[in-house]
């Protein structure tokens, strides 16, 4: 039979052990607090992040990492992108050699600058073949829900790609396959910069033609970048790239949106991360798609002018004017 551990148990973490665990496959997910891995247990629900979704029986939740890791024939890493390395040194002893391993977190690593997968490597050489990244346009409440949800599962190894696919996919949750790591996670990842953008269009009171704008000119910026490190350009017109942009952009669910949103209507950065136990990874990746962008020399400029604003204080009402009145360009520019 086959058995999946879930490192992270925010959101999405909880929505994917709830996918499998539905399909009958036995599901352990692991929570670093003792206090919270007890209160799910006695609850068998997520009240915090998914609150009214039962759990099915089959779902076990542990504060105990080695019962998460032990004899698994798949690991999905869920944790906030920036916490996943110091998890892996955590989870490495416990780790049998045939366990595949999923990272389905969207983000760079801000010290290193390296995407996750890459992060898993490092740590965990001799897993080198058995890595694969899962992406696309997935709001946890929605796929919680049952609601019909496309994914894509990228490996170097075709055929990691495909068992991960066969474990995952089921009759809501529709996996498709990619050899394109580079371009699904960067897809995931810089996405959450332009669904911040996005919810400044919300708070600003800008139209829909304005988060048209967005997305289409945020999808330049992300290919650009992407086929800069190495994506195959196509990637970004399929739902790691677009389809995640949309999702992201339009829906009110999107945490990064939400951000976006508060910090137009004058809320602080800080007191909006505080006061939510809820990870936007967009804030950490537009610091680590400015440095990338400055190594493969690209230009970033829904990227750059939401840092000001996030870092140094400017004015969302004068970034917006500095961004339209840039040196006017081809629409194409920058690809060829
Ligand atoms: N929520 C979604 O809809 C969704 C969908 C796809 C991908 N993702 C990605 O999944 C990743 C996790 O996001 P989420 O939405 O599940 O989280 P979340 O924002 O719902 O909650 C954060 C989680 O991180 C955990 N955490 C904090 N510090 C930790 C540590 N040191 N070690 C382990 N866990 C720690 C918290 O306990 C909490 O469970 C992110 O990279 C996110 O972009 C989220
Ligand atoms: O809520 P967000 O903004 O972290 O987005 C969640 C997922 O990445 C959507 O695909």
């Amino acid at each position: 039979m086959v058995a999946v551990g879930v490192i992270g148990s925010g959101a999405w973490g909880t929505t994917l052990a709830l996918l499998l665990a539905r399909k009958g496959i036995s599901t352990t997910i692991w929570d670093h607090r003792v206090e919270r891995a007890l209160e799910m247990q006695r609850t068998r629900e997520n009240s915090v992040f998914l609150p009214n979704i039962r759990f099915p029986d089959n779902l076990s939740i542990t504060s105990d990492i080695a019962e998460a890791v032990q004899a698994k024939d798949l690991l999905l890493l869920v944790t906030p992108s920036q916490k996943l390395r110091e998890n892996l040194r955590l989870l490495a002893p416990y780790l049998a050699p045939e366990t595949l391993l999923v990272s389905a977190s969207k983000g760079i690593e801000i010290t290193s600058l390296q995407r996750m997968t890459e992060v898993i490597a490092e740590e965990l050489p001799d897993w080198r073949e058995r890595i694969a990244a899962l992406s696309g346009p997935n709001l946890s409440r929605e796929v919680a829900e049952g609601k019909p949800t496309a994914a894509v599962v990228a490996s170097d190894v075709p055929e990691v790609a495909i068992q991960a696919r066969t474990i995952i996919t089921c009759s809501t949750f529709r996996v498709y396959t990619s050899n394109d790591v580079i371009g699904v996670e960067l897809g995931g990842a810089l996405k959450n910069i332009i669904a911040i953008a996005a919810g400044f269009n919300v708070g600003l009171g800008y139209g829909e033609n304005a988060k048209a704008a967005i997305i289409t000119r945020g999808l330049a910026e992300i290919s650009r970048l992407g086929v800069a490190a190495g994506a195959n350009a196509l990637t970004f017109a399929g739902l790691a790239g677009i389809g995640d942009l949309i999702a992201t952009c339009a829906s009110p669910l999107s945490r990064n949106q939400q951000l976006g949103r508060r910090l137009a209507e004058g809320e602080k950065l800080n007191d909006i991360l505080q006061s939510t136990h809820s990870v936007a990874e967009g804030v950490s990746t537009t610091q680590a798609a400015l440095k990338l962008a400055a190594r493969y020399q690209v230009e970033m400029p829904i990227a750059r002018q939401l840092s000001l604003i996030l870092f140094e204080g400017l004015d969302p009402h004068k970034a917006v004017p500095e961004l339209m009145m840039r040196d006017p360009k081809g629409e194409l520019e920058g690809f060829a």
